[in-house]
């Protein structure tokens, strides 16, 4: 194995550059060529602010992911073992959760959204439950059925969650957690799935309500079925995903790589992937490997106030069957994993320059993001220092006008 936590090379990179930094095919390269490892040049710190999403005014349009289900379905679980990293053994030891909690995901990482963990019992008929404003912004429900435990009840919730939500905001996507799915049979966990299916279904062609669609996911805490499942939900809440896979798909297909990720690495969460199928091993790998950097990192790496990721955090694992890993930092918070045969990792060179050129597209897709986020807060800035000058109050800066 070869880790090289913190140690390549920094490279100045020329301004001016722009008429090089198209991808180049397997076929455009010569051995000589020198677009090395670490190519990150000037433009680094840029992309840090480009894509640093802890802009308090993103806070507008942050969507929203509620956690719904039945108490002790396992709510609380999967946020802290998808965004704390706690070890599934320990959930063994939360408490139920009484009241609404809300955690900001965006701090940490790359996602941007707000998790509402919602206490079991909680009641929709209840007066001061208001439903409606928590639906209005929300993205994506995920209910969580305990598929351990008998499930009518849940599925009598979720009836009620899903029709209550929907009126309120037909645009929610409705994601359905069958969870627990550790403790069943291969064949117990599909003919379950087959089953929640079915009724969930049923009740919603019941209600004359076959418009809303659901989507199910076998998910457990004890292995990364959760993490995959976490992965779908917050894709499809990302709006620029086709762009990303595409920009994924012209990075491997020039340089010989066989499949990549585009990981949230706080999270283990796959923001998106190349149009190839995903299967579970590679996935695990990949978290592997993000797991091998940090844990590596935060135990022999860390110097003071220093951050266990950071722009020159890499790793290269050679495995036994002819491919080799490759991690690179895209920015602080999302890393790129590639699955390269060895025979393609001899022309590394043309990777890492094909690595900075996707770089600088995704830096230029999230741009738009932000521009319109700034001018999106500069409008309603203008629009309340109007409204706020009239009778000779106040003006946005604290000036009397
Ligand atoms: N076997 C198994 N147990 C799990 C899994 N996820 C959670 N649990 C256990 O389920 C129990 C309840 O988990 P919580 O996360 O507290 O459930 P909750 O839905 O937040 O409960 P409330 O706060 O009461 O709404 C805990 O003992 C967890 O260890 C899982 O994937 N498999």
């Amino acid at each position: 194995m070869n880790l090289q936590g913190k140690s390549h090379e920094q490279q100045q990179e020329e301004e001016g550059d722009d008429e090089e930094d198209d991808i180049m095919g397997v076929s455009d390269y010569e051995d000589g060529d020198c677009f090395m490892d670490g190519e990150r040049g000037d433009e680094g710190d840029d992309d840090d602010e480009v894509l640093d999403f802890t802009d308090p005014f993103s806070s507008e349009v942050k969507p929203r992911i509620l956690l719904m289900g039945l108490r002790r379905s396992g709510k609380s679980s999967i946020q802290k073992v998808v965004f704390h990293k706690m070890s599934p053994n320990e959930t063994l030891f939360l408490e139920s959760t009484n009241k609404i909690c809300r955690e900001d995901v965006s701090n940490s990482s790359f996602v941007n959204f707000q998790i509402w963990d919602f206490p079991g019992q909680i009641d929709f008929f209840d007066p001061t439950f208001d439903y409606e404003m928590i639906f209005r912004g929300t993205g994506a429900l995920i209910f969580v059925i305990d598929s351990q435990d008998d499930y009518m009840e849940a599925l009598a919730r979720l009836h009620l969650t899903v029709t209550s939500a929907y009126k309120v905001n037909p645009d929610i996507n409705f994601e359905v957690f069958i969870h627990k799915v550790d403790g069943l049979s291969d064949d117990h966990k599909i003919e379950t799935q087959r089953d929640i299916h079915q009724r969930a279904n049923d009740d919603l062609v019941d209600a004359g309500l076959e418009k809303i669609h659901l989507s199910f996911y076998l998910t457990s805490i004890y292995d990364h079925s959760i993490f995959e499942a976490f992965s779908k939900v917050v894709q499809k809440l990302i709006p620029q995903l086709p762009t990303l896979e595409n920009l994924l798909n012209i990075f491997i297909s020039n340089s010989g790589i066989e499949k990549v990720f585009l990981f949230d690495v706080v999270s283990k969460i796959y923001i998106a992937t190349d149009s190839s199928p995903v299967d579970m091993q590679t996935y695990e790998l990949c978290c592997d490997i993000i797991d091998v950097v940090i844990d590596i990192s935060c135990i022999y790496g860390l110097k003071g106030a220093g951050t266990p990721y950071d722009k020159e955090s890499l790793a290269i694992i050679k495995l036994n069957n002819t491919t080799v890993l490759y991690l690179k930092e895209v920015t602080k918070f999302l890393a790129l994993v590639c699955f390269v045969r060895e025979e393609s990792f001899e022309r590394k060179g043309l990777i890492d320059y094909n690595f900075h050129c996707f770089r600088k597209a995704i830096q230029e897709v999230f741009e738009v993001r932000v521009k319109v986020l700034r001018s999106r807060k500069h409008q309603s800035q203008t629009k309340k220092s109007r409204r706020a000058t009239p009778n000779g109050t106040l003006g946005t800066l604290g000036v009397p006008l």
